[in-house]
């Protein structure tokens, strides 16, 4: 998105297409490895739409017929590009965020550690556990405002419009600058301030939280996105201690999405069990 769009080699946008071409073929041997029993054919997302296909294929399902074996390979890759990257980022954000506010730490420890107590026989956690985080929500919110990991989405004006005395002609293109939006004053009171309590008298605003998109578009994978972090914020608050070691704060060049240059590296040191009495 975020190049010319040259095919000369040496440029961002052919290494791009090369790379693309890359994971279309690695997604492309799994699924012929699939098919042909040569690789375990998991639960998951890719099995799924290989077995529709087969369904289809076989004449079981009713819409006359499933994806090609292309459109399987691109909603492989928009689930890698659209889910892998963004949730890392998030929570890299989130690890950011929490060194530098102990307060907020604090707080969130002492809800995970309450919840953990009460979750500490089983091996994983339920939804129930997961519906059972209201601070932890909270961080997860601010965190992805703050960070805002897709700061702006584009849009085609599909006709002539006018919105708040702006004039758009059909086929511009608009982007939606979530960013902006979050970092509002007017909107969200001390902005650059991380403070997920903010979330308790829930701005009012309308279309005002727009980390994962609005409208017809929102983000398909946004409670999984939320689960993951809220999976992750128990995991390492309850099991280990950590510390940011490089707080340069400065973003990655020409990213599709906001992710920390430095990767936010920490030490990590397991808490012994002695800590949840
Ligand atoms: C914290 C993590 C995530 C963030 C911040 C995020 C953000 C977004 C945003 C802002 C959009 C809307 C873009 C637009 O309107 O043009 C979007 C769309 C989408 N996201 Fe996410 N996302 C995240 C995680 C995921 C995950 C885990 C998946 C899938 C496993 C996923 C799949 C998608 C898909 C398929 C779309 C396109 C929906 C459509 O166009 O109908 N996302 N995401």
């Amino acid at each position: 998105m975020l190049a010319l769009p040259l095919r000369l080699p040496g440029t961002r946008f052919y290494r791009g297409l090369q790379a693309r071409k890359k994971i279309m073929a690695i997604i492309g041997k799994a699924m012929s490895e699939r098919r042909r029993g040569l690789q375990a054919n998991g639960e998951d997302f890719l099995q799924r739409l290989l077995d529709d296909d087969d369904k289809a294929c076989n004449g079981a399902t009713t819409n006359g017929g499933g994806l090609t074996d292309e459109e399987i390979q691109d909603n492989i890759l928009t689930m890698i590009i659209a889910g892998q990257d963004t949730t890392a980022s998030a929570m890299t954000w989130m690890v950011k965020f929490l060194d530098e506010n102990p307060e907020v730490l604090d707080t969130l420890l002492r809800e995970q550690l309450d919840l953990a107590r009460k979750v500490s026989s089983k091996s994983f956690l339920t939804l129930e556990s997961i519906n059972d985080m209201p601070y932890a929500s909270k961080v997860v919110k601010e965190s992805l405002r703050l960070a805002s990991i897709v700061p702006w989405f584009p849009r085609l004006a599909l006709e002539d419009c006018e919105k708040e005395g702006f004039k758009i002609k059909r086929g511009w293109n608009v982007n939606v600058d979530a960013k902006s939006v979050h970092l509002d004053p007017t909107v969200y009171n001390d902005p650059n301030k991380f403070n997920p309590s903010r979330f308790e008298d829930e701005s009012k605003v309308p279309y005002s939280f727009l980390a994962f998109g609005m409208g017809g578009r929102t983000c398909l994978g946004m409670n999984m996105a939320k689960a993951m972090m809220l999976v992750f914020l128990h995991r390492l608050i309850t099991t280990y201690r950590w510390k940011v070691i490089n707080p340069d704060v400065s973003i990655q060049k020409w990213g599709l999405f906001s992710k920390l240059r430095s990767g936010c590296p920490v030490t990590v040191t397991c808490i012994t069990e002695n800590v949840l009495p």
